[in-house]
C-alpha cells in the first residue's frame, strides 16, 4: 500500500528575508506566516498524510519551501543542491530525514545546480525546468538518477516565473495546469488545460479528487469544482510574498517500502 508521508519544515524566524527574484518585495507578517503554515500541515493531516517535521534550519530564511531540497523517485530521495546559495545549507537537515525513513540517497554535485521546485513528476515521466534554479548540469544529473530506475525526464525551459512548479502541475488525471503567461512553452504539454490565475496552476494532490490549493485563486477552484473536483483551499499569502506556492511548503513520499 503506497504511504502517504509527507516532509513539512516549521518557517524560520528569518522568514522575511526569504529570496525574491520576479515580484517585488512586500512585508511578510512573521506571525501570520505561522499560523498559516500551521493550518496548511493541518490540511494535509486531514486528508490522510502523516506529516514528519524535518529539524528547522533557523538560520535559512527559505527553508519553509523544503520542496526545493529534495526530489523523490520511487524509494530514492535525490538530495539537490539549489542554484541558490543562500539555500544551500538547507539540504542537510533534509538528507538526515529522508535517509531516517528508509530511503535510498542520491546527491546532485557542482557544477550541477537543482530545485525540487523544478521537477514536475507525471506518472513515470518527470519534467524538469531549465530555468534560473536548476542548470544543464543539474538536468544530465536528474536524468542519470532516475531514468535507471523507468522514469523519462523530459527537459522544459522556464524563465518567467522562478521554477517549473510555479507554472505549472498537474490534475490527478495527469492533465497539465498552468497559466499561459507565466509559461515559455504550453505546447510541450501535450494534455494541457489552461487556468485563470497564476497561483491556480499550483495543486497537491491530497488523494481521490481531493486538491490542495491556494486562497488567492478562486476562480480557477470555481473550474476544478466544475470538472468534479474538490479543492480543499488554504490561504498561504505571507509565503506567496516569497513567491511560495502550495507545493513548495511538503514533500510527498509515497512510495517508500519501509
Ligand atoms: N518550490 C517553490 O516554489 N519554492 C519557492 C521558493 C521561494 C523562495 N523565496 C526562493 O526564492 O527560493
Amino acid at each position: 500500500m503506497p504511504s502517504k508521508k509527507a516532509l513539512v519544515r516549521r518557517p524560520s524566524p528569518r522568514l522575511a528575508e526569504g529570496l525574491v527574484t520576479h515580484i517585488e518585495r512586500e512585508k511578510v507578517d512573521a506571525d501570520l506566516a505561522v499560523e498559516q503554515w500551521e493550518a496548511y500541515v493541518e490540511a494535509l493531516r486531514t486528508h490522510g498524510w502523516e506529516t514528519i517535521e524535518v529539524d528547522p534550519a533557523d538560520d535559512c530564511p527559505d527553508s519553509v519551501f523544503v520542496e526545493d531540497t529534495v526530489v523523490m523517485y520511487k524509494n530514492v530521495a535525490l538530495i539537490s543542491r539549489p542554484g541558490a546559495g543562500s539555500r544551500r545549507d538547507e539540504t542537510a537537515g533534509v538528507e538526515e530525514a529522508v535517509a531516517g525513513l528508509g530511503c535510498s540517497v542520491n546527491w546532485i554535485w557542482e557544477p550541477g545546480t537543482l530545485e525540487g521546485g523544478d521537477v514536475l513528476k507525471i506518472g513515470d515521466t518527470v519534467y524538469v525546468g531549465r530555468g534560473g534554479r536548476t542548470n544543464a548540469a543539474g538536468v544530465r544529473q536528474l536524468r542519470a538518477a532516475f531514468e535507471p530506475l523507468g522514469a523519462r525526464v523530459v527537459s522544459v525551459p522556464v524563465s518567467k516565473v522562478l521554477h517549473l512548479k510555479s507554472a505549472v502541475t498537474a490534475l490527478p488525471d495527469g492533465t497539465v495546469i498552468g497559466h499561459i503567461p507565466k509559461m515559455d512553452v504550453p505546447s510541450l504539454f501535450a494534455r494541457f488545460l489552461p487556468v485563470p490565475e497564476e497561483s491556480g496552476s499550483h495543486v497537491v494532490l491530497l488523494g481521490g479528487d481531493k486538491l490542495l490549493m491556494a486562497a488567492s485563486a478562486p476562480k480557477t477552484a470555481e473550474l476544478f469544482k466544475d470538472l468534479g473536483y474538490e479543492p480543499v483551499v488554504v490561504d498561504i499569502s505571507e509565503f506567496e510574498k516569497l513567491e511560495g506556492c502550495v507545493t513548495c511548503l511538503s514533500v510527498r513520499l509515497r512510495e517508500l517500502y519501509a
